[in-house]
């Protein structure tokens, strides 16, 4: 009987569980390409034995994403809880059991797509994972925040790493495994 660890981390030599049945869902937003270094990583540490539909959320209007107007902008976007309209993607709810959401901390709170996306699609009943970026880690706010758009649904796990992209620290890596480990455990 292998342990749930190596279930979903299985050592040379040996296959990936394959869990064909059920799907996850990765919806993020990353500006300056923070959170996507983290669903990358996620992705590779998910690896192919699971179905997973990845969903780049994506303002009509773009933001800035250089200069004083980057925070300007951005930050009382995001102080004011705008919801930007998205370019069109695809979510039914129905298709997935896990929904992992990715997002860089804006103004203290989350960045204006994800409020779009969570106001959009009330995900209820599902394995819930946040993974938030920023530069002074601080995020409880922004989890709670979160917690409170999902309703009656629970975070089931929990990241929050600061500029990763910078730093690709093998910490962070470690983090990432964890927030995924204890996704997949809590699929059974
Ligand atoms: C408009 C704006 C507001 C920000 N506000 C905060 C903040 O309140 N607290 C914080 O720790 N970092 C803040 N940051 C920094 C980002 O959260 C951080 O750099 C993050 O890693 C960026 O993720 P990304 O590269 O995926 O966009 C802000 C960045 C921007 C652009």
């Amino acid at each position: 009987m292998k342990d749930s660890f190596s279930r979903y981390f299985p050592g040379k030599g040996e296959k990936m569980i394959r869990n064909k049945d059920r799907k996850i869902a990765v919806v993020y937003f990353s500006l300056g390409g923070n959170t996507e270094y983290v669903i990358q990583r996620i992705l590779e540490t998910i690896g192919d034995g699971t179905a997973v539909d990845v969903i780049r959320l994506e303002p009509v209007r773009p933001y800035a994403d250089a200069g004083p107007m980057k925070y300007i902008k951005g930050g009382a976007a995001a102080s004011l809880g705008s919801r930007p309209q998205l370019k069109p993607y695809s979510f039914d709810p129905k298709k997935y059991d896990a929904v992992i959401v990715g997002s860089p901390i804006w103004a203290g709170t989350i960045a204006p797509p994800i409020r779009t996306f969570l106001l959009a699609n009330r995900i209820r009943g599902k394995k819930i994972g946040v993974a938030l970026c920023s530069s002074s880690g601080r995020a409880d706010k922004c989890f709670s925040r979160i917690e409170k758009y999902l309703k009656k649904t629970e975070i089931i796990s929990k990241l929050s790493l600061v500029d990763p992209a910078k730093k690709k620290s093998g910490g962070d890596l470690y983090e990432i495994r964890r927030f995924v480990r204890e996704i997949m455990e809590a699929r059974g």
